[in-house]
């Protein structure tokens, strides 16, 4: 038998910890894909975990679901993931432990692909024979309800927001043309205009509060004020691990403030800084001199870079889960159904609160 070298200290697989860094980078992006990468990834931590006993293999696992967690505060898909997985892990012996924590991430993965698919099979009802959709940053429930749409026959054209800084909507271009969609691809500035020319706003979500409100890449909030004024309706398509269960008992959802680099690079900042200093020194800063690392941590120009921005529920026309179509002022009743009150921490419940315990 495997010796864990220190049941005191909780040993997180390498191999979570790369998808840890591959959440943070956005090499993995997504509220469902992130759900889906961090129950594997606790099922790999329960796989591999060289602990010798039930004690030390919980600790293993809650650290592991801990250096998830801390990768992105937005999407509550990921904490939601992490507490369904703990919560199925039962038994008395690392083996049981292990083997319950394996079939129980197998089964979330199971079901979220299930719920993606039955939601794309109700939001394809909203879409008519020739709709043209606007879409915003890249929501695999969205493209799940033109996929869906699609398979029935209905004819789809999409009108796809480039979606900057990260041009999220590039995926959403290849991937809708890859069904046969055509695409316009516009620049974020274009959509007021375009909205003209569309019959839905379609876009996703990482976090839906118990108000109705929606979280979704920076510039949704945006688009569906001028989506309102225009005309458009707006659908947001969202499995019910995108409800914020924390929002029923007053918090709000955290919004991610990401590197200033996505939006300006060192050398575009030496550009607006310095003008006349020419190439020199954007060579330096380039190559990351300290000196003008601390002159920039002087500077006056502060970039801002949120991720995200909130949707009051009054601009929105539906919320399609798996559950069905919602009025968003009306999705705290599925949220109260599904979650109770349920306010711990991922690494708090199931085994983490038993092991508290003992100790
Ligand atoms: O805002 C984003 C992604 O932001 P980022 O690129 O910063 O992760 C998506 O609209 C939601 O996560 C929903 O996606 P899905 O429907 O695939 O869960």
């Amino acid at each position: 038998m495997e010796s864990d070298p220190d049941p005191n200290q909780p040993a997180v697989d390498p191999a979570v910890t790369d998808t840890a860094a591959d959440i943070a980078t956005m090499r993995i992006r997504g509220a469902a894909t992130i759900a889906d990468a961090a129950a594997a990834a606790l099922a790999t931590q329960a796989e591999r975990s060289t602990a010798t006993d039930p004690a030390a293999f919980e600790r293993n696992l809650r650290a592991g679901a801990r250096e998830l967690y801390e990768t992105r505060p937005t999407a509550v898909s990921l904490p939601n993931a992490l507490r369904y997985v703990l919560r199925g892990v039962e038994g008395e012996t690392v083996a049981a432990l292990r083997k319950s924590t394996i079939e129980r991430a197998d089964t979330f993965r199971t079901e979220l692909e299930q719920a993606q698919s039955t939601l794309g099979e109700i939001g394809a009802n909203r879409l008519r024979d020739g709709d043209v959709v606007m879409t915003h940053c890249h929501s695999t429930d969205a493209l799940s309800c033109i996929e869906a749409a699609l398979e029935s026959g209905t004819h789809i054209e999409a009108i796809v927001k480039e979606t900057r800084p990260r041009k999220q909507g590039h995926i959403t271009a290849r991937q809708l043309r890859e069904l046969g969609v055509p695409v316009t691809l516009i620049v974020d500035n274009a959509a007021r205009r375009y909205l003209d020319e569309a019959d839905h706003v379609l876009v996703g979500a990482d976090s839906i509060a118990a108000d109705g409100s929606v979280i979704n890449k920076i510039g949704t909030s945006g688009l569906a004020v001028n989506a309102r004024e225009r005309g458009v309706p707006v659908m947001v398509a969202a499995q019910t691990i995108k409800l914020h269960p924390d929002t029923m008992t007053g918090h709000t959802v955290a919004i991610e403030m990401r590197d200033e680099q996505e939006v300006l690079s060192l050398e575009e900042r030496v550009e607006i800084e310095s003008p006349s200093e020419g190439a020199e020194s954007r060579s330096t800063a380039v190559d990351g001199n300290d000196d003008k690392d601390s002159s920039q941590s002087e500077s006056d120009l502060t970039v801002e870079n949120p991720a995200f921005d909130v949707t009051p529920p009054r601009y929105i026309d539906a919320i399609v889960t798996e559950r069905g179509q919602f009025p968003p002022e009306s999705i705290v009743t599925l949220m109260r159904e599904l979650f109770g009150e349920t306010t711990a921490e991922p690494w708090e419940e199931c085994v983490c609160s038993r092991q508290t315990d003992h100790h």
